[in-house]
């Protein structure tokens, strides 16, 4: 049984048991007088009045300075049995052993008050109940040894050796102080613990005193330590073992040497007995009032044996034996002071589980690994923290600058919003001044004159056409096209019927763009008849936005410049007529707005740095879930293979998003702004990176202007743009093809919407058939274009920005119809007389009409609900673009800012095919 579990390399492992805190449980037994007693005819006078109380019977007026009332747990009356104290005072502290608690039993009190007489009915009652236990659990295997010393004269004596030799004290830091050499026998039975009782009781110091004449002149503490296992693990390798011991411990009498009548000898042990007990009342003493401060443990060798039942890990009873006669009465105040201490005193016992040597180096192993991993990284657990904290930090931080955002956003649109109106009473007010003083002239000198206004600021000033358009939108809508042409006519006097039709489409194309601007492309080609003339009309508008784009090069917002400008336009132009007090609230004003401008851009700096940086985390995850090398940007990919048609776009116009994005309350820092200068077309569109649209959309919640488009909103988080479909699939594939072709059709009536490229819708409608791994270009395409489309038409209450996105949107219908132009001229190369009489019938051209060429481009695209229509465009758009394996395309073109190594011969084969439309 003793080789189960080892005593050597044994660890014990205290668990908590919840509520191990527990007071000292502290009873009081009074002896009832002795004989001697009775002879002197001395006088009891304490009685217990209840199970809890003790009282000092006495009227003596010397004594009434005393308490007379002690309560402590249990208080016993003389005619109490020992059985009784041990049930109610002793047994389920003892008994705890057998759970693997520690626990002690006192008896303190003076000489002759019956210690020796209690504590060897609690021994052996407390053993025969541990017996007991053990047969009524056979399912665990018990090994219960004894071990008795007792400390006489300050020196520990193995009671169960005849070597006089005293033991000496160790501090092991297991398990605290262990006594050197001690005997410790394994019980076999009852029998053979009532023999080792005897041996114990034959090797005590017994002396005779007058109070008592077999007087305890040591302490003695006999020791059952209690070992138990479940049979059924034992030799498995995994066992574990509770092990616990109990203390009985009976101290030596206090006594007082002229009571004792001691001397010699007697008196020598009485000292030593007075004063380690004293020391045992120090250490109570100081552990009932808190463990504050030094307790003198170790100024005795009974508390330094016994400090772990004192405070410790351990269950304790004490119980305080008493004489009730009058002439002990010190003495039994002294007893009733110790237990009074003694009950505050706080004990922590544990549960001791020790492990089998095979348990423990599994225990040990774990350790081990638990420590080399640590070292491997130090301080993992704490980064985890600190990162936390980190994230936490971030996250103030962030909710601190949306705040502030939120307001200089309030503060910027009031500033503009008074700017604008002054401009406008500016405006208004010059107009109605000129208007009058022309009135006094001719009427059509006075339309003339507001013309003339208007382009001579157009023209000389640099002042902004659609700038103009703008500020003069009463003109606009008063005027019809009729008035206008009349207006140019009288002004140059001798237009051509050629430069008539330019004013009067230039017009129109103002109004389209600013009144119209989701004007069907159908209708669009009823005003352009002709291919010559429009050519001239994009022309006459490119010129007017060089001048967008040289602002562009400038960085400065079209919305700053123009304002800007047309606060300095109306300065220059009025200024001999206003008055500088009005010109000065627009100058502050264009001041305060610049101010909130730069404070935005500099609390959004950090704020997009710190998105792009989650954003690149995403990113990158997601190529490596899509098992993707992180490559150039898409951005970059497709400026590499786009057509001519996306890099022509991207050297001359800005784009309805740059644009928008230049002139968005919450615009992008300068490397954002760089880095949409790049792409100049809508089609180009469908690469504006998802974190500018995140960036949008943040800046939109903080601006209270949050775009939504039917099913497809943008406000969200990021997860919501474009990143999550990959991380939620479909279902099933049938889910998942009636998801496919809802999109397709939301994304082919956006295409139209947008304007977007020919060539671009026809490469993704192509190349993306339904194949569920598409979920993600298909959702990140309609979230662009659901982003652009919705930016575009909510134009209910127009501002400046909507305004420079109706304009750019205007030049992304112009670069259609460019577009279909030139695959116009692809179709005499591509496609065979055969082949395009074929077509020409197919798509209901009259094979005797003339530009039949031009009429076949115009009529691709223009079905959305029809997707058949949808297919035959795309399929004749790839053809004449020389696309001949859609599928070869680069997915990741449309999508997020990966794509995998592009393959040069890949790319070489499509942009071959585009150079050749050159
Ligand atoms: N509760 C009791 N009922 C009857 N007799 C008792 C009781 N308690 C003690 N006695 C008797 O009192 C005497 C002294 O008791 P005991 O030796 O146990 O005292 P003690 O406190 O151990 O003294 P010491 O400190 O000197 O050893 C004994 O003869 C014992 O039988």
């Amino acid at each position: 049984m003793e080789d189960e579990v080892s005593n050597g390399g044994v660890v014990g492992v205290g668990i908590g048991c919840g509520n191990g805190k527990e007071r000292i449980l502290v009873s009081v037994r009074l002896r009832p007088l002795n004989e001697k007693e009775i002879s002197r005819n001395d006088l009891c006078d304490w009685e217990c009045i209840d199970d809890t109380t003790i009282i000092f019977r006495n009227s003596l007026p010397e004594r009434s300075m005393f308490p007379t009332a002690y309560t402590f747990d249990r208080v016993f009356r003389g005619e109490c049995n020992t059985k009784q104290v041990y049930e109610e005072a002793a047994r389920e502290v003892a008994l705890s052993v057998v759970s693997g608690i520690n626990s002690t039993i006192f008896a303190y009190g003076q000489t002759s008050s019956g210690k020796t007489y209690t504590m060897t009915g609690i021994t052996e009652y407390t053993v025969a109940d541990i017996f007991d236990y053990m047969q009524r659990h056979e399912e665990r295997a018990f090994v219960l040894k004894f071990s008795a010393i007792e400390i006489y004269n300050e020196a520990v004596k193995d009671l169960l050796s005849n070597d006089n030799t005293p033991l000496r004290l160790l501090d092991d830091p297991e398990r605290g102080t262990i006594v050197e050499k001690l005997t410790e026998v394994t019980l076999r039975d009852w029998s053979h613990l009532k023999e080792l009782l005897l041996v114990c009781a034959a090797q005590r110091k017994i002396g005779e005193t007058l109070l008592n004449e077999m007087s305890s002149r040591s302490h003695q503490i006999i020791k059952l330590t209690i070992e138990s296992s479940a049979r059924e693990f034992l030799g498995k390798g995994k066992s574990s073992t509770l092990v616990a011991s109990v203390n009985f411990v009976d101290l030596a009498g206090s006594e007082r040497a002229s009571q004792a009548l001691s001397a010699g000898t007697r008196l020598k042990e009485g000292c030593h007995i007075n004063r380690s007990l004293l020391t045992l009342g120090t250490v109570i003493r100081k552990l009932s009032k808190g463990r504050h401060g030094h307790v003198p443990y170790r100024d005795s060798k009974l508390t330094r044996i016994l400090q772990p039942s004192l405070g410790g890990n351990a269950r304790t009873a004490i119980i305080c034996t008493m004489c009730p006669a009058r002439s002990h009465l010190e003495q039994s105040r002294n007893t009733l002071l110790f237990a009074s201490c003694a009950k505050e005193v706080v004990t922590n016992a544990q549960v001791n589980v020790v492990m089998s040597d095979k348990a423990l180096v599994k225990h040990l192993q774990r350790e081990l690994a638990r420590l080399e991993s640590e070292l491997k990284f130090p301080g993992s657990a704490s980064s985890t923290s600190h990162f936390e904290a980190l994230l936490r930090g971030k996250d103030a931080q962030i909710k601190k600058m949306e705040k502030e955002i939120k307001e200089l956003i309030r503060q910027r649109d009031l500033a503009q919003s008074q700017l604008k109106n002054f401009l406008r009473v500016a405006v208004d007010d010059r107009a109605s001044r000129r208007w009058e003083e022309s009135s006094q002239v001719s009427t059509s000198h006075v339309t003339t004159s507001a013309y003339d206004d208007a382009v001579s600021m157009s023209d000389t000033s640099g002042f902004p056409y659609r700038g103009l358009n703008f500020s003069f939108t009463k003109f606009d809508k008063s005027m019809g096209t009729e008035d206008w042409n009349e207006l140019h006519s009288q002004r140059s006097g001798k237009l051509s019927e050629h430069d008539t039709f330019s004013s009067r489409h230039s017009i129109s194309s103002s109004n389209f763009v600013r009144l119209i601007p989701q004007r069907s492309e159908k209708n669009t080609h009823e005003a352009v008849d002709d291919f010559e003339d429009h050519c001239k009309d994009v022309q006459c508008i490119e010129n007017n936005e060089s001048s967008t784009t040289e602002r562009k090069e400038h960085n400065i917002s079209f919305n700053e410049r123009t304002e800007s400008q047309l606060s300095t336009a109306t300065n220059q132009q009025y200024s001999h007529a206003r008055p500088q007090s009005v010109d000065s609230p627009a100058i502050t004003l264009e001041q305060q707005l610049q101010n909130v401008r730069k404070r935005i851009d500099d609390l959004v700096r950090p704020y997009h740095d710190e998105l792009s940086s989650v954003s690149s985390a995403v990113e990158l995850s997601s190529s490596q879930s899509l098992g993707l090398t992180k490559s150039r940007s898409c951005r970059t990919s497709m400026n590499s293979v786009s057509s001519p048609w996306f890099q022509e776009a991207g050297q001359t116009d800005c784009t309805p998003p740059s644009s928008f994005l230049r002139n968005f309350p919450g615009r992008l820092g300068e490397v954002q702004r760089k880095r949409i200068a790049l792409n100049c077309d809508i089609e180009s569109e469908t690469l504006l990176g998802l974190k500018e649209m995140a960036q949008i959309q943040c800046d939109n919640q903080c601006g209270n202007s949050q775009i939504e488009n039917g099913d497809v909103g943008i406000g969200g988080t990021r997860k919501d743009v474009g990143v999550d479909p990959m991380l939620d699939p479909p279902e099933s594939p049938s889910h998942w093809q009636a998801e496919f072709e809802k999109k397709q059709q939301k994304i082919v009536e956006l295409w139209h919407q947008c304007n977007v490229s020919l060539v671009h819708r026809a490469c993704f409608f192509l190349l993306f058939k339904g194949d569920p791994a598409d979920s993600i270009y298909m959702e990140v395409e309609l979230r662009r274009l659901s982003f652009l489309g919705s930016v575009s038409h909510k134009n209910l209450d127009r501002t400046p920005v909507q305004d420079s996105l109706h304009i750019t949107q205007a030049s992304s219908l112009r670069k259609l119809q460019r577009e279909r132009e030139m695959l116009c001229k692809q179709m005499h190369k591509r496609l065979s007389a055969e082949e395009r009489r074929s077509l020409y019938t197919k798509w209901g051209i009259a094979l005797d009409s003339k530009q039949r060429k031009l009429q076949l481009a115009r009529s691709l695209w223009i079905e959305t609900k029809d997707m058949e229509h949808i297919r035959e465009s795309a399929t004749l758009v790839a053809k004449l673009i020389g696309l001949l394996k859609p599928e070869q395309a680069l997915r990741e073109m449309f999508g997020l800012s990966f794509t995998p190594q592009l393959t040069s011969r890949r790319l070489f084969g499509w942009k071959h095919g585009l150079a050749s439309l050159k």
